[in-house]
């Protein structure tokens, strides 16, 4: 604990906390000018932890090709409780809460600030990529927010490298976070594993979808969630669960949701965004009354306090989940075996309609379901029973407005030990949440106002104030 001070770091105050770690801000004592307003993240991932060496290398290597893209490294270090990696701080939080809090201005007003932030993520993942390290976690938690140096530019850092892998092919199934797996990455369909450049760039065109709508098309890539088993039959079902998708938006996702990952495209992507006009139909109407003063600036939003809120942890999904159904407990085996490659969003694919999988054999029209892609309200209105086998967790999630939550495991047990899962939005259940107790420690630089619901941090944040202590 009196590591951190012996570094030179001061705590001022927990900023989240992730799947493995919790994340705090800190200045250092002793100025350095490597960063103007000598402000510090820093990772304390409890002890003992699988992936924190591999987390350090990568983020090492990548902070030595320094990417504006890539989250920057400053070190690491470890005392008998914690590892501490210390990082550039992003002062914006992250995509999912400026998603989740409306920050942006939203997509049918602000095309061209989607269009930047989106052509950011390709950059940073083209870039990693280039270097053969592979990320298979992004999601918006995971893109975090900053300033360019001279404070013109919102600058998009890829972050959270704690899943990452060096792999072309990797045979860690279920690595990840449900809702932004490709379906080779979910389950294991055969022996051949999968490419995990390939499950990046499905999981980039998911973080689109979020971006623009602020939802989820899919509760996991599985023929078991309905909607998903649409797409897979038809990619052009996604208009009827966005009904206000443009075609320009559409032909980004052709290049990052194909269900054949070889086909999955970053610079197809790249020259679908430059070439988007409208995100959604709803801009072409719009657009027309646009005065061309009001046209993006980064500046605007940055500094708009009413607009911009830091990084919180009341994290709470994007969607409005009916049935949490975490990969890990669905008996993978249990699931449909193989997906069937019926039409990717390709130019020579076939978009006709297939005959129905036999999960959507008793679907409504799909232009009157619910836009949530989770199986509990959804199926009911489908008409779909709802699969037996899995375990529900009959406590509600603090999130879900309905359906129960289900138990969200971190790791699979047997022999899946060594697969990991990135917790994603709604994933915290409500146990978790009344078990926080915090008591703020203003003695140490934390606001009084901050309190364990709010913070979501609490048995860390405990640990956090004995930090400090002797400082
Ligand atoms: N450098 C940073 N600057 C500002 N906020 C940060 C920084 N790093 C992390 N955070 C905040 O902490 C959160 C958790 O960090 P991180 O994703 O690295 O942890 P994790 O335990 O690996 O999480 P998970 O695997 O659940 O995504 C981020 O979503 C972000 O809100």
């Amino acid at each position: 604990m009196k590591i951190l001070q012996k570094k030179g770091y001061k705590v001022e105050r927990p900023l989240n906390k992730g799947s493995y770690g919790t994340v705090v801000l800190a200045h250092r004592l002793f100025r350095t000018n490597r960063y103007k307003d000598n402000k510090y993240a820093i990772k304390c991932i409890k002890k003992p932890s699988p992936t924190f060496l591999d987390e350090v290398n990568i983020l090492r290597e990548l902070s030595r090709y320094r990417h504006r893209n890539i989250i920057h490294f400053v070190e690491s270090f470890e005392d008998h409780v914690y590892y501490y990696v210390v990082l550039e701080y992003c002062a914006f939080g992250d995509l999912y809460e400026c998603i989740l809090n409306d920050d942006f201005p939203n997509a049918k007003n602000q095309p061209e600030m989607i269009k930047d932030i989106f052509l950011q993520v390709i950059d940073g993942v083209s870039h990693m990529h280039s270097l053969g390290i592979y990320h298979r976690d992004l999601k918006p938690e995971n893109f975090l927010l900053s300033l360019s140096n001279d404070g013109n530019d919102l600058v998009v850092k890829i972050s959270d490298f704690g899943l990452a892998c060096r792999d072309e092919i990797s045979h860690d199934f279920g690595t990840g976070s449900d809702r932004y797996m490709a379906p080779e990455q979910f389950e294991e369909v055969d022996d051949m594993g999968y490419s995990p450049r390939s499950a990046d760039i499905w999981a980039i065109g998911i973080c689109l979808l979020n971006l623009i709508f602020a939802r989820n098309p899919f509760t996991y890539p599985n023929e078991r969630d309905p909607i998903f088993a649409d797409y897979v039959l038809d990619p052009m079902t996604l208009f009827d669960v966005f009904p206000t998708l443009s075609q320009d938006t559409y032909e980004v996702l052709r290049a990052c949701l194909c269900i054949t990952p070889e086909k999955r495209s970053l610079e197809k992507a790249r020259e679908a965004v430059i070439a988007v006009n409208n995100w959604t139909t709803d801009g072409e109407e719009l657009e027309s009354l646009v005065n061309e003063d009001e046209e993006f600036c980064p500046s605007n939003f940055l500094f708009d306090e009413n607009i911009v809120r830091c990084t919180q942890s009341d994290r709470e999904p994007l969607r409005t989940p009916s049935l949490l159904t975490p990969a890990a407990t669905t008996q993978r085996g249990l699931l449909p075996s193989k997906l069937q490659p019926l039409s990717d969003l390709d130019e020579n694919a076939s978009v006709v309609s297939s005959p129905q999988s036999p999960i959507s054999l008793n679907a409504v029209n799909t232009s009157d379901r619910s836009y949530d892609s989770g199986l509990g309200e959804s199926l009911n209105n489908m008409h779909i029973s709802k699969p037996t086998a899995m375990p529900v967790n009959t406590k509600r999630s603090p999130y879900s407005c309905s359906a129960p939550a289900i138990v969200f495991p971190n790791s699979i047990k047997g022999n899946k030990d060594h697969l990991k899962f990135g917790r994603s939005w709604c994933d915290l259940d409500e146990e978790e949440e009344d078990n926080l107790s915090f008591d703020s420690h203003d003695d140490f630089g934390a606001p009084n106002e901050l309190n364990a619901r709010d913070l979501g941090l609490a048995d860390d944040w405990n640990v956090l104030s004995q930090w400090n202590d002797n400082a």
